[in-house]
């Protein structure tokens, strides 16, 4: 494998891309190119929503080609363009070969949600003090353990469920890689319904609830059905807006709702669109991510 690098003006960068993918890249990163100096740039976006730009004022593009001749021969192409007049060629330089399947695996450790209860890789030995445990893989859909608002969640299910005080029916509505869904299950939810909009991410709970021994319906949006005593939603603060009136409809009466995916500076935002239907009040905060839930009014 050989790496070509570029540094390219943010309205270059799209020209680049495409001509980059048509001289056969197998892959393309973008990078500001002020990483990690006094001029660097912040650039947020959520995922569904477009993106604010197409990069930096001062982008670093990286190209990986399968031999130096095609890198080489890229670079002098991409050098004759008009449109390539503002950006330069960085450096090009072999990628050494790695085992790359070890590489990734050493990044995903075990995860402590509570002392007892953990999210261990199925290739790492269980830890000592696991009384109770996820096994899971990291695969394309999100929900590995390692991202604040996935631990969040399963504290609130840890504890929830260890106060004795029934998780009951479960919905959890966007399960990605359905790690709520199986956290619900093992720590003692009646029955849990699994749901995404993405068909990748339904088929991926499956399978990681099968190879959890745990019982779980996963499908689409639409399987949802009727009222549950918990209801668990990870998405992000825009979409958990708009989705308001369907999840609290979701909510049996003294049910649970549980809400992350939101940031701390969005509690406020989130707490109107939901006041017409439940009452949210933040129950856990981790690394600038906020954990909100309501308790339905009715029941016992
Ligand atoms: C941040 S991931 C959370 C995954 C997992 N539940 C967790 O806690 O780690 C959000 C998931 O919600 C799904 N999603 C986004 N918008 C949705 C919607 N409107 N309805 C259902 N699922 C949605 C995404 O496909 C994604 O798998």
């Amino acid at each position: 494998m050989h790496e070509l690098s570029l540094l390219a003006p943010e309205e270059r960068i799209e020209a680049l891309c495409d001509a980059l993918e048509a001289l056969g890249a197998l892959s393309i990163s973008v990078e500001d190119a002020d990483a990690q100096t006094d001029a660097e740039q912040a650039l947020f976006g959520e995922p569904g929503l477009p993106p604010p730009r197409e990069g930096w004022q001062r982008s670093r593009v990286v190209a990986l080609f399968t031999a130096e001749a095609a890198a080489r021969d890229a670079s002098l192409l991409l050098q004759a363009q008009d449109f390539f007049a503002e950006c330069r060629v960085l450096a090009m330089a072999p990628v050494p070969d790695e085992d790359w399947v070890r590489l990734t695996q050493s990044q995903f450790a075990p995860v402590e949600v509570t002392p007892e209860f953990w999210i261990v890789p199925t290739w790492h030995e269980l830890p000592m003090q696991a009384r109770q445990s996820i096994r899971l893989d990291p695969g394309l859909a999100f929900g590995t353990g390692t991202h604040p608002t996935t631990r969040m969640c399963l504290r609130w299910i840890a504890r929830q469920g260890g106060t004795g005080a029934a998780l009951g029916r479960v919905l959890d509505y966007g399960c990605g890689s359905g790690i709520l869904a199986i956290g619900a299950a093992k720590c003692g939810a009646a029955a849990v319904d699994a749901v995404d909009i993405d068909p990748a991410a339904v088929e991926t709970a499956v399978r990681n609830a099968q190879a959890n021994g745990v019982p779980i319906a996963a499908g689409p949006p639409e399987r949802a059905d009727g009222v549950y005593q918990t209801v668990l939603a990870n998405i992000l603060a825009t979409p958990l807006k708009v989705l308001a009136p369907l999840l609290c409809a979701h909510v049996a009466p003294g049910g649970h709702l549980v809400l992350a995916g939101i940031l701390e500076r969005q509690a406020d935002e989130l707490r109107d669109a939901y006041a017409p239907y439940l009452a949210l009040g933040v129950a856990d905060s981790e690394d600038g991510w906020i954990l909100m839930t309501a308790t339905h009014p009715g029941g016992a």
